[in-house]
């Protein structure tokens, strides 16, 4: 039972790090956010971030790329399901994407907060 029980576990991280891999090898927006994410990394390094600073980046960056994967599901479902034009699919896109754009000003507003007193 424990053996059939980690199996599974172990199967879904393979399927999780494949999921991971078709974002960043194949979607746009997944890789423009993942430049973003590298470029503020070595902004964190050359601005020496303190340690709730690199917490607060890193969750940013984690939630934005998150819910960017998301969104790239929804939409991906969305055309899977009718692939045609229709008003009920156009919400679900726009309000999916409306989940990364609030997710995408709650980086901003932390990055604000970092950066903008290292250059007073
Ligand atoms: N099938 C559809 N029916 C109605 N409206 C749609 C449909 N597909 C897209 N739209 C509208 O167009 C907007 C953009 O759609 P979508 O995100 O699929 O295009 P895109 O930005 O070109 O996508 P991609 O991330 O593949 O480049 C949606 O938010 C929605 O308003």
């Amino acid at each position: 039972m424990w053996k059939t029980f980690f199996g599974k576990r172990i199967k879904g991280c393979g399927y999780a790090f494949k999921g991971a891999y078709l974002l960043l090898r194949y979607e746009a927006s997944i890789q423009v956010q993942s430049a973003i994410a590298l470029i503020m990394t070595f902004a964190g390094f050359y601005f020496n971030l303190s340690a709730t600073e690199w917490m607060l980046q890193i969750f940013a960056i984690g939630l934005v790329i998150c819910i960017e994967g998301i969104n790239t599901a929804v939409e991906e479902i969305a055309d899977f399901v009718h692939p045609d034009f229709h008003n009920k699919i156009g919400f679900i896109k726009d309000v999916a994407a409306g989940a990364v754009f609030f997710a995408a000003i709650t980086a901003v507003i932390i990055g604000c907060i970092i950066y903008i007193p290292k250059f007073q």
